[in-house]
């Protein structure tokens, strides 16, 4: 029997969709989502109809029926601090989803459309790795702030993909390295993995790191308390600051890299110091993520969507090489992660885990 396994992945600037056979790629789509489009919705859970319609007309385009699915499996979203694996959808999860409990990003809504769709399927829905995946040392924890403890908040299901996609093809465990791993998407987190965890990592949601092409990173915390006083901010403007307009949506309104690389070619000098910005941002994350194994890096991966850009690759390459050497796994492996994770539990090799609300 072949196992048909939908793969569900929305991202901030994206939704990936994938059908699997067993964990055979079939087909994959990845449909981009321009500042524009995303900024006629006020929230997250806002995008719902949007996104599940992208995903809707994608199945209908390849002539895919939910009812011949074995299985649906999400990037799951912000939910509370969890150890990794695959695990059931369950009501409470999607009570908190819905409800952004753990705060609203784009990630939420795979989990509730992965349980739609299972549900119109009658088959199983599944997230696996999610966002808050928590590894992190306990000396990492401490922000400064007694009453403000950090966060893992990262790529945890693409920077565990491609790590063991990478040590498998130098005959290495994950678990033997030590590693810096820099997605480079939408947002962008960059972690310290060591004995195959994540024990330190930027929060890539909630404003910490480099600044990215909507997230603003870390920026001095007096200043925008000042900001948020004098011009009397609600929350929901405070957080589209740091997430989803900031970044260069915030200085040059685009989310696109591959824009951001058009207007330099042709001449735009902001845009080339803001470009030259983030890379300078990021090279000082990757720099820090060195510290918790004291410098005794294997390697540097470098992986999302902008880790495509010649450009940037070889101006981080330039900044990073002497902490260890640096490789390029451009895009993810979420969509194969997923399916790998839905399919070791549909074999039996794996129980799924149950969410603890
Ligand atoms: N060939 C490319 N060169 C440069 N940037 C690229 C390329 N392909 C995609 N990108 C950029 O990657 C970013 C999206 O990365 P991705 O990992 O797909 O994001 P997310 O999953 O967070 O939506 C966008 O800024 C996009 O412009
Ligand atoms: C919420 C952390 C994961 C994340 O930032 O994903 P995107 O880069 O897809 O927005």
């Amino acid at each position: 029997m072949v196992y048909k396994i939908l793969t569900i992945n929305p991202g901030s600037t994206s939704t990936k969709i994938g059908l699997y056979h067993d964990t055979v790629e079939v087909f994959v789509g990845n449909i981009g989502h321009s500042t524009k489009d995303i900024a006629k919705f006020t929230t997250v859970i806002d995008q719902f109809e949007y996104r599940f319609e992208t995903i809707t007309a994608f199945l209908s385009s390849k002539n895919i029926k939910v009812s011949d699915l074995s299985a649906v499996v999400a990037r799951g979203g912000l939910l509370k601090p969890m150890v990794g694996g695959t695990y059931h959808i369950t009501a409470s999860m999607l009570d908190d989803l819905k409800h952004n409990r753990y705060g609203a990003h784009a990630c939420n809504l795979g989990g509730i459309i992965a349980d739609l769709l299972a549900k119109e399927g009658g088959c199983p829905g599944y997230i696996v790795d999610p966002a808050v995946v928590d590894e992190l040392a306990p000396v990492a924890r401490l922000s400064g702030r007694p009453e403000i403890t950090r966060k893992s908040i990262f790529h945890a299901l693409n920077h565990k993909a491609v790590a063991k996609r990478f040590a498998k093809t130098i005959n290495r465990s994950y678990d033997s390295l030590n590693l810096i791993i820099a997605h480079l998407g939408g947002g962008i987190s960059i972690a310290c993995h060591t004995f195959g965890e994540a024990v330190d990592v930027n929060n890539a949601f909630d404003g910490e790191g480099p600044f990215s092409p909507e997230r603003a990173g870390t920026i001095p915390a007096k200043q925008f308390a000042d900001k948020i006083i004098s011009e009397k901010l609600d929350i929901n403007t405070i957080a589209s600051l740091l997430a989803g307009n900031g970044g260069l949506v915030a200085y040059l309104g685009t989310n696109d890299v591959r824009e951001v690389e058009r207007r330099i070619a042709a001449g735009d000098k902001q845009a080339e110091l803001v470009y030259q910005a983030m890379i300078y941002t990021i090279a000082k994350s990757i720099g820090a993520a060195a510290i918790p194994v004291c410098g005794k890096v294997d390697y540097i991966m470098l992986t999302g969507g902008i880790a495509y850009s010649e450009q940037l690759t070889a101006k981080l390459t330039e900044y990073v090489s002497f902490i260890a050497p640096v490789v390029i796994l451009p895009g993810e492996n979420e969509l194969q992660a997923l399916a790998e994770g839905a399919y070791r539990v549909l074999i039996g090799e794996e129980s799924a885990k149950e969410y603890i609300q």
